[in-house]
């Protein structure tokens, strides 16, 4: 996208769908307790068994690219956030997500949070300016091989995948996963949140290599389990 086009009037008529947008504490991955304004949109491809933003499948509103952009900057208005987080649902499905990343980018650091299903460099060839946390959903999730292989070879530093672990079985086939990976990639290891976070622990001393990391949802130790936080 050139500079001419991403400073354009158009911008008014380029529209997404938005669940929500609010500012917090980064909770998840490598990036966790950073300030950032987070862009939730709406829908998703996949049903995750424990995916606790199930509100995002069907709520949202259509905004311009120009409203997202400045309902984002009125959020962070004296907060001084440095980041977005582009989340969702999955951020992927917005056929205008690259013209988006390219207007913040101008602005902000952007964390895109996507499932790792859909290829990457064809929804957002423009990946590079973001960094990126892939997730590899196992079992528990009942979307178990919906990973796209392509999407390890889009990754650079500062990137990460995540796989969230609900039980012992998962953990194990997380395992086996990341050992297919390599060395070379950052691992984010979270639990569901609620479930034995113990038990995962020792398991983690126990099995895990030295490229990954355990990591709860800061966010819900925080706040609880409510939405826009
Ligand atoms: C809600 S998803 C949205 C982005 C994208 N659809 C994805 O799955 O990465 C954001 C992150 O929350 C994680 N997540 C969702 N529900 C969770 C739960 N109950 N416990 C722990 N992590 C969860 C997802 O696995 C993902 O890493
Ligand atoms: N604070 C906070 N951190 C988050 N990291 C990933 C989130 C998400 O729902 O994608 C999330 C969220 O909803 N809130
Ligand atoms: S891919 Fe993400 S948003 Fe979609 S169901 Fe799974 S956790 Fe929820
Ligand atoms: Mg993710």
């Amino acid at each position: 996208m050139n500079w001419k086009f991403i400073n354009s009037p158009y911008l008014r008529f380029l529209k997404m769908y938005i669940n929500e947008i609010f500012l917090s504490i980064q909770g998840e991955g490598l990036y966790s307790g950073e300030k950032m304004v987070f862009i939730r949109t709406e829908y998703c491809n996949l049903r995750c068994s424990w995916c606790d933003t199930k509100y995002s499948f069907y709520e949202g509103k259509e905004m311009s690219i120009d409203e997202i952009v400045e309902s984002a900057r009125n959020i962070n208005s004296g907060h001084g956030a440095s980041w977005i987080c582009l989340t969702g649902g999955e951020p992927l499905l917005q056929k205008d997500i690259s013209v988006l990343v390219d207007r913040l980018s101008e602005e902000y650091n952007i964390l895109l949070e996507t499932s790792g299903s859909l290829d990457i460099g064809r929804f957002l060839p423009n990946h590079v300016k973001v960094k990126k946390d892939i997730d590899f959903k196992l079992p528990s999730s009942g979307m178990y091989r919906k990973f796209n292989d392509k999407n390890i070879s889009y990754m650079e530093e500062g990137d990460y995948i995540k796989f969230v672990v609900n039980d012992l079985n998962d953990f194990n086939v997380a395992m086996e996963e990341i050992e297919k990976i390599g060395k070379n990639v950052k691992i984010v290891v979270q639990p569901v949140y609620g479930t034995d976070i113990k038990m995962l622990a020792d398991a983690f001393i126990d099995k895990a290599p030295s490229n990954a990391r355990l990591m709860l949802q800061e966010h819900k130790y925080i706040y609880g389990e409510i939405r826009g936080v």
